[in-house]
């Protein structure tokens, strides 16, 4: 950390707050770069491509997964010098929990939309959120640079799809520099600056917005100061969780960590204070002093609740332990992750998790596997289904292998959302079908210039699986998608199970609607017979409901020995097949006396429509 300490006495009119908000890809972190590279956060040297986002999966992906913040000092062209705070937000709709707790510490922000592409559905939830969140805003049109932009027709498109005044609309391009001067002077002139009723003399009053966990520091915790000031050294507490910790170190990333004795009102910088973990942190929590503590605790964050659930298990038994471990450090990092130990009669011993969305499930198993070397094998993913029972109780079911006996049960209800899908007109019908196959209600269908904005009612449960890589192979990747969870709807529906050999494999057991069971069972059954290699004996595979089957393949038995070519060969060779044989076993499953491959699971859950 840079040994700079100071005091940060910024008077609250020279403080600008901002997020940057945008549909994927249109340009939020290259333009966060250009700020930071425009106003001496980092020098050129230092600039390494998408600076905020370091996540090695962030850059691998392209897309920004946890909002950063940086704090930048920007001299204006009326001579004042400005500190703005700029918090980069992620653009996928998994992470719309992390982008409103980012909007909540700024006053305002940068509507990013790409010259041409246009509005897209991430656009729109994005810039409401900033909306609810009283922001005022600013309008940017990026990639001008592009032959294909047209920055007139798309100030149109805005105005008539989000309703804002969009004729003072910022042209730039992220990649040259083009109009960056223009940003900043229409932060420091058309952005607020913060409030503070109580100002710097009255009790602390902060917002935690956000704690990660470093290897250096340990828990660090991202705050905005409402009231009075945090300084090193102080006693704090927690109002959500009524725990005390003395304040160990101040600072404000600009990217890099520069250490300060304290924050003044409208701030927003970092505190450690020896938090054990970031599940000690409650985001959205109130932040005062103990001894003098601020009368009324700030409107709280509902915790972000995981809405899709899948099992993780070690393809290796033996890395069972390595895998909790692993998991309890990403759990550190990313408080929007759970897990539970659960046991399968298939898979042996494993962790029943809890996630965002498909995205966040993705990353974090490609974390486990990447950071910690773990072989893993990804149950079905579920959602969470509601039992009334026929005794009156009511239950969740997390995991379809725990489904009780069906004759207990007197309604399941499955949670719904509401999706907003923007399209360019020429693949309108196969997302309709799409949706009409995934029993999908249509809400509304507008035309904004020439795409087709579509509002469906889906089950999530139709959504979770693969609908998303559907609907951009439909739509040859223009389409965008954005959702919200509405309800739980009582639906016909049951719980799958799949036998190979006679012996039911929990992992691929699943919920589906009972009209969709036979074509489903028939599909999975189809597939797997693809993908478990032959045996010395016939394999029967079968889906079933209950004691019915629904849908059955059988795999032939295995002709010959493979190394039946080697008797009379030379010993080497033989043994070089079977090492080989052998090595190919290391990622299988023994179910029985049958051995199925990893990819098998894979494959077989993300079965398409196709
Ligand atoms: N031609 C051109 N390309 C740009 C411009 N700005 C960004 N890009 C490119 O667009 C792609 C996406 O840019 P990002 O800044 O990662 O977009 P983002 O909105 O941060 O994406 P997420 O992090 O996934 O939310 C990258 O390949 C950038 O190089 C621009 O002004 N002109």
């Amino acid at each position: 950390m840079a040994a700079m300490s100071t005091n940060s006495s910024t008077p609250l009119d020279h403080i600008r707050n901002f997020s940057i908000v945008a549909h994927i890809d249109h340009g939020k972190s290259t333009l966060a770069d250009r700020l930071i590279q425009s106003t001496g956060g980092l020098a050129d040297r230092e600039m390494s491509e998408q600076v905020l986002d370091n996540m090695e999966i962030e850059r691998e992906r392209g897309i920004t997964i946890k909002a950063q913040t940086v704090r930048l000092h920007y001299k204006a062209k009326d001579g004042e010098t400005y500190v703005l705070n700029l918090i980069d937000t992620p653009g996928h709709v998994d992470f719309a929990y992390e982008v409103s707790r980012s909007l909540s510490a700024c006053e305002g922000s940068l509507l990013v939309v790409d010259a041409s592409q246009g509005v897209e559905a991430q656009t729109l939830a994005n810039v409401y959120q900033a909306i609810d969140n009283n922001h005022e805003l600013v309008t940017v049109l990026n990639k001008i640079d592009l032959p294909a932009a047209e920055p007139d027709r798309i100030k149109d498109q805005i105005e008539e799809v989000i309703g804002i005044d969009a004729s003072e609309a910022v042209l730039i391009s992220a990649k040259t520099g083009l109009g960056i001067p223009d940003v900043l002077e229409a932060i420091v002139h058309k952005l607020p600056a913060p409030k503070s009723e109580g100002g710097e003399k009255a009790p602390l009053k902060a917002l935690l917005v956000d704690s990660w966990y470093d290897t250096y520091l340990g828990v660090m915790v991202l705050v905005r100061i409402i009231e009075g000031r945090l300084s090193k050294g102080q006693t704090v507490r927690m109002m959500g969780t009524d725990a005390k910790y003395t304040v160990e170190r101040v600072g404000v990333l600009t990217p890099k960590m520069v250490a300060m004795d304290s924050l003044g009102p409208g701030e927003i910088g970092f505190i450690t204070a020896s938090i054990k973990e970031v599940a000690d942190t409650r985001v959205g929590d109130t932040i005062t002093e103990d001894k003098r503590p601020t009368a009324k605790a700030l409107p709280g964050f509902k915790p972000a609740q995981p809405v899709v659930f899948c099992g993780l298990f070690p393809v290796d038994a033996a890395d069972f332990e390595d895998l909790r471990s692993a998991m309890g450090k990403l759990r550190l990092n990313d408080a929007s992750f759970s897990f539970e130990m659960e046991s399968s009669a298939a898979l042996g011993f494993g962790f029943r998790c809890g996630f965002l969305g498909l995205l966040h499930l993705e990353i974090i198993q490609e974390r486990l596997e990447r950071e910690f070397d773990l072989d893993l094998i990804a149950t079905a993913p579920s959602v969470v289904y509601k039992l009334f029972m026929t005794d009156g109780s009511e239950r969740e079911l997390h995991n379809p292998a725990d489904m009780p006996d069906v004759v207990k049960i007197s309604e399941i209800h499955e949670p719904w959302i509401r999706a907003t899908i923007l399209t360019p007109d020429d693949y309108l019908g196969g997302i309709l079908k799409l949706c009409q196959d995934r029993r999908g209600i249509q809400i509304e269908l507008t035309y904004v210039g020439t795409r087709a904005m579509i509002t469906y009612d889906l089950p999530l449960n139709e959504v979770v699986f693969d609908f998303y890589d559907r609907l951009k192979s439909i739509s040859k990747g223009y389409a965008s998608f954005d959702y919200q969870i509405t309800d739980h709807k009582e639906g016909n529906l049951v719980k799958m199970s799949i036998l190979v050999n006679g012996e039911p494999v929990d992992a691929l057991s699943m919920m589906v609607h009972r009209m969709a069971a036979e074509k489903r069972g028939r599909e999975m059954c189809e597939k797997l017979k693809e993908l478990i290699p032959k045996h010395m004996f016939k394999i029967p595979i079968q889906a079933a409901i209950g004691g019915n089957v629904i849908a059955r393949e059988t795999i032939s038995a295995l002709r010959k020995d493979v190394t039946a070519k080697c008797y009379g060969g030379d010993a080497t060779r033989k043994r070089k097949l079977l090492e080989k044989q052998k090595a190919g076993k290391k990622r299988m499953r023994q179910f029985g006396k049958v051995e199925i491959p990893q990819e098998a699971f894979i494959a077989a859950l993300k079965m398409g429509d196709e």
